[in-house]
């Protein structure tokens, strides 16, 4: 991912990823892809905050089909999808890794990882919080989402985000290894048990997509998250100066 500064998820980049991906597995040369980031320290910041702020509903609903569309294709995605995360990943950051068939974080105190939505004052809609159960488990996930946890390298792989750290030099070399390891498996029960593993937490939002799309408007639109999300904006610019 190259999307200076910090790799938000804007629409255009979300456009960007889904027709790389599209490409990718419309080549029946390729079996898998390694998601990693070409911004020093940041795999990605999540959804980009300009995007949900200060905009007009049908932005907003637009942006937000965009979302569910990346979470759609990514996690139902029939190649093996391995995140080799360098760097830090918050919220939308994190729901993309969590996508993933696979994560390796590299091993720096600085790389936390997490869905932190409610330390902005907003929340994880229910595919957020799905994903994240189907990989933690429902107590450390409602705990972790409550909390708005941020979990560094260790604690990380301690409730299971992350499924191995490594140091820092060794996350796209380990990457490529998981690659080749899933790569053996035979390609079309590997497929058919994702997709049975998968298919109906991405039913859940398939059949809802429509009402999660009016309550995201609804919910981004009303002042008082406009106002947080503008104050966390302007805090994130002012920490430079
Ligand atoms: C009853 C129930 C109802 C339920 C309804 C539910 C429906 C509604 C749900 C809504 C859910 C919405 C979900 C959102 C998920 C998200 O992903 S929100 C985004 C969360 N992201 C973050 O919190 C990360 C914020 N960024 C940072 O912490 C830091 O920038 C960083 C650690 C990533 C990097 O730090 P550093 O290297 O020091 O860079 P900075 O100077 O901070 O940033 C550089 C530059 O980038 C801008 N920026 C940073 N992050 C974002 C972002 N996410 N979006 C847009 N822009 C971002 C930052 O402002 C700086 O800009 P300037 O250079 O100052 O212009």
């Amino acid at each position: 991912m190259r999307n200076p500064p910090v790799n938000s998820l804007s629409l255009e980049f979300l456009t960007e990823l889904l027709i790389s991906l599209e490409k990718l597995e419309n080549d029946k040369t390729f079996h898998g892809i390694i998601i990693t980031s070409d911004c020093p320290g940041i795999f990605s910041a999540g959804l980009d905050l300009t995007e949900m702020c200060g905009r007009d509903p049908e932005h907003y609903a637009e942006y937000w089909k965009a979302v569910q569309e990346m979470w759609l294709r990514f996690y139902l995605s029939n190649l093996v999808v391995i995140a080799a995360i360098n760097g830090v990943s918050p919220a939308g950051g994190c729901l993309l890794s969590l996508t993933c068939d696979y994560r390796v974080l590299a091993n720096n105190p600085k790389y936390a990882i997490g869905l932190n939505e409610t330390l902005l004052g907003i929340v994880a809609p229910f595919w957020f919080k799905d994903t994240l159960v189907n990989t933690i488990g429902h107590r450390s996930a409602e705990r972790a989402l409550q909390l708005g946890l941020l979990f560094p390298p260790a604690e990380a792989l301690r409730v299971g985000v992350v499924d191995q750290v490594v140091p820092e030099d060794q996350v796209q070399s380990t990457a490529r290894l998981v690659m080749a390891q899933w790569l053996d498996i035979p390609d079309h029960a590997r497929q058919l048990t994702k997709t049975l593993m998968r298919k109906p937490t991405a039913d859940r939002l398939l059949t809802e997509r429509d009402a999660d799309i009016q309550n995201f408007v609804r919910f981004i639109c009303k002042d008082s998250i406009q106002k947080s999300l503008h104050a966390y904006l302007e805090k994130l610019k002012q920490k430079k100066g």
